[in-house]
């Protein structure tokens, strides 16, 4: 049975409360109080300065307690379990130059793909993203999101959890007790630990896999080997780190090709306004014998401006990701926020906001091309604050900059015709409603600049392909 109708895009009314009552909004929400942040100097203030007791998570039973065996880091509360996983996440950040050379590799395939069947480009995206997170985590490939083994398991589980995870769904979350009833009585339960049982097997079996490719000396350097050779020195046990991997798919493949997916939106809706300059810009620096690189990065403004107006334009973790919790009482701007409320960072209020960014809905890279006074190192808030911020933030723009710079210096992107040659319209609104707002599939032309262009992309590829033959293996 489907629930009753309610908002849902909660982010929209959340918008609303703020422009109504004030970048500080305190809602209950069953037992627990709730308080939703729609400006990024009240997010900055809070999440970020105050983040030694804004950086827990709120209790989270069906999908951490009840499905994760308290195993998923994302959703643990602030604590030595975290700190540790929190610890080898940051392995992430630190290793994201080593990465850069795989999400080249990808990234020419990405275009090989985009010059065959442009129409299936979300395919194309999707994979791309999936196969950087699974080479990163695991060391090897995904030629298929369809069929791929890891990648079904993987989604099927990412399913349940975002089923599960939905405030009010289960009256167990504001009435703890009832997990005292017996199982018979607790049919909620059951799917769960059926899942969870599952989960531990796949999760358990791909470590497994690393783990005898290590013996064989065929394993590339990858996040799960780092954890079974750091095994006894971060006394990390099975379990935890089979849950520890698979962190970055649930976490990094949705959000990459979203974000890339939305870029894509922008080109259809507001292309004529800024490709032009994106494309003077990459002839002057690249010209037209090679794909950029990341060595291109520093002298590439206008593409980096792209890549944050991206990110800024459609935030994809819209409710800024999964929501804090205050470990303590404190005030802020003499509101009192108690102790075990639930933060949220709302960023499409956030982003949106028309005091920090003119005439919010339209996409235009213009607005970072020079520095601004806005909060954090980025100037925006796509990754998140404090000790919560998104440890994949490297990993994830270098893959959002490096595919914006080649697909704009290969492709000429637009309105999509009808069949009488008339410009098909999209909708710049049109998102799905889940924790992760991505676009709904919508019409786009995308063709080759010049048929020199396809040349040098299918014999980039081509060389491509022979180095990643070793991630096969
Ligand atoms: C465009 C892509 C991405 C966006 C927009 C994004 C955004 C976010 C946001 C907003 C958060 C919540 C931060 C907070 O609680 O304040 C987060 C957390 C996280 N992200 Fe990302 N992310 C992206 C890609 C990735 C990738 C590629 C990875 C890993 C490979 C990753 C790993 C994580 C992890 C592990 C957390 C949880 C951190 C914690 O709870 O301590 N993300 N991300």
């Amino acid at each position: 049975k489907d629930l009753p109708p309610g908002p849902v895009k909660p982010w929209r009314w959340f918008q609303e409360l703020n422009d109504q009552y004030g970048p500080v909004v305190y809602l209950q929400m069953g037992r627990t109080p709730t308080i939703v942040l729609g400006t990024a100097q009240a997010a900055w203030e809070i999440l970020e300065k105050k983040s030694p007791v804004t950086s827990s998570r709120p209790r989270f039973i069906m999908g951490q307690e009840i499905l994760s065996n308290n195993l998923r880091g994302l959703m643990a509360a602030h604590g030595p379990f975290w700190k540790r996983w929190r610890r080898v996440s940051s392995f992430m950040q630190r290793a994201s130059d080593t990465y850069k050379p795989i999400q080249s590799l990808e990234s020419k395939q990405l275009m090989s793909e985009l010059a065959k069947t442009p129409a299936n480009y979300r395919e194309h995206l999707e994979r791309y993203a999936t196969s950087v997170v699974v080479m990163v985590t695991y060391g090897r490939r995904v030629h298929d999101i369809y069929n791929d083994e890891v990648v079904c398991l993987n989604r099927e589980t990412q399913d349940f959890l975002t089923s599960i995870n939905i405030p009010g769904k289960y009256l167990v979350e504001s009435v703890p007790a009832l997990l005292y009833l017996p199982h018979f009585l607790t049919p909620w339960r059951t799917a769960a630990l059926k899942q969870r049982e599952r989960d531990k097997e796949y999760l358990t079996r791909l470590v497994n896999e690393v783990q005898s490719k290590m013996e064989s000396g065929r394993a590339q350097p990858s996040f799960c080997r780092q954890l079974l050779e750091d095994r006894e020195k971060n006394d990390m046990g099975d379990l935890e780190i089979a849950y520890t991997c698979s962190t970055p798919f649930g976490a990094g493949v949705e959000t990459s090709a979203g974000s890339l997916s939305s870029f894509m939106l922008a080109c259809a809706a507001f292309g004529p306004s800024f490709i032009p300059q994106a494309q003077k810009e990459l002839d002057a620096v690249v010209g037209p014998d090679r794909l950029p690189t990341f060595e291109d990065f520093d002298d590439l403004p206008f593409i980096r401006a792209i890549v944050n107006e991206t990110l800024r334009w459609r935030p994809v973790a819209v409710l800024g990701g999964t929501p804090h919790s205050s470990t303590e009482d404190f005030v802020y701007q003499d509101m009192f926020i108690p102790k075990g409320s639930t933060i949220i960072a709302n960023l499409w209020g956030i982003h949106l906001n028309p005091v920090d960014f003119p005439d919010p809905h339209r996409f235009d890279p213009e607005r970072f091309m020079s520095k601004r006074d806005y909060p954090g190192p980025w100037q925006h808030s796509s990754f998140g604050y404090g000790r919560r911020v998104c440890p994949g933030q490297h990993l994830a723009s270098n893959s959002i900059y490096i595919n914006i710079a080649r697909i704009l210096w290969g492709f000429n992107l637009g309105k999509a015709r009808d069949e009488n040659g008339q410009e098909i319209d999209v909708d710049t609104f049109a998102y799905t409603d889940g924790f992760n707002s991505v676009p709904l599939p919508f019409p786009i032309s995308i063709t080759p600049r010049s048929p020199g262009h396809v040349v040098i992309i299918e014999r980039e590829n081509e060389a491509a392909q022979e180095e990643l033959k070793a991630y096969d293996l």
